[in-house]
């Protein structure tokens, strides 16, 4: 496998609640190599956001060891090492797609000239090369969706942690980002951890597939994908593909059935 990314070993993170303890992860071991596409999938509360908080330094884990980029999360955060992507595209109205890719270049002290290379750079790769200049309700939900990924990517991050991303679109949306997102990957070699709901979607664009299980959150299965990078549409059409899709809904069934 590839040099490792991210490292999790035996991570643990407990909520303490009014209702008493609330394990979200459990033991948790995982190693993403680089220029993985990994999916978290399993039912509602089985630890999926969590983890991909923690990596992002979002929550800190009670127990366990995780590294990013050979760092603490903490210092991988300070080093910009990922982009992050929430599950609506949180654009301001106010501000142009532009503005809105640029604010946290602005943060990070990037010069002006160096800013609208990297805007432009970015609006090329997701697709919205001329939407630069139009406010967010300008644009179709998946289009500032597309626009909240070039604002991840701006800063040139070797990583992008995604939870959810294409959640709340209708599924021809979906099909056409699922498809920009695997060619953007296939052309910026980007580390990716990816959450969803959905087995086709998971499987559809991941070298590895990880199956939660909740109370406590844990990883059951990891499963490495065999279908090549190159991924049309069609190929879900495919015995492969099926096989995999069933393998998957296996092991969230295996899952459940340990609780
Ligand atoms: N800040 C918090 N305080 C207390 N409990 C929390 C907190 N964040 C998450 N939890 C609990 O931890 C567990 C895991 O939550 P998490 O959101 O990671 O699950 P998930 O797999 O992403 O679920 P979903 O698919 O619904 O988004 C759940 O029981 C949740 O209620």
């Amino acid at each position: 496998m590839s040099a490792a990314v991210i490292e999790a070993r035996k991570i643990s993170l407990t909520f303490q609640t009014a209702d008493g303890p609330v394990h979200a992860l459990k033991d948790v071991d995982l190693t993403i190599g680089k220029g993985d596409f990994v999916s978290f999938i399993g039912p509602s509360g089985c630890g999926k956001t969590t983890f991909l908080r923690t990596i992002a330094a979002l929550e800190t884990p009670t127990g366990g060891e995780l590294s990013v980029n050979g760092m603490t999360p903490d210092a991988a955060q300070r080093a910009r090492a990922y982009g992050y992507v929430f599950q609506a595209p949180g654009l301001y109205p106010w501000r142009t797609i532009s503005g809105n890719i640029s604010l946290p270049l602005e943060i990070m002290g990037f010069s002006r000239s160096d800013r609208q290379e990297r805007i432009a750079r970015v609006l090329d790769l997701v697709d919205l090369a001329g939407f630069g200049g139009k406010f967010p309700w300008q644009l179709s939900g998946g289009m500032q969706q597309r626009a909240s990924i070039a604002r991840a990517l701006a800063f040139d991050a070797d990583i992008l942690l995604m939870d959810e991303p294409f959640g709340a679109l209708d599924e021809i949306v979906r099909d056409r980002l699922n498809e920009a997102l695997l060619t953007l990957w296939r052309k910026t070699g980007k580390t990716i951890g990816f959450v969803t709901h959905s087995i086709p979607e998971a499987v559809y664009l991941s070298t590895r597939i990880v199956v939660m299980s909740p109370r406590p959150g844990r990883i059951t299965k990891v499963i490495d994908s065999p279908l090549p990078p190159e991924r049309p549409l069609d190929i879900r059409d495919s015995p492969e593909f099926i096989a995999l899709a069933h393998e998957v809904r296996e092991g969230l069934r295996e899952g459940h059935g340990d609780d």
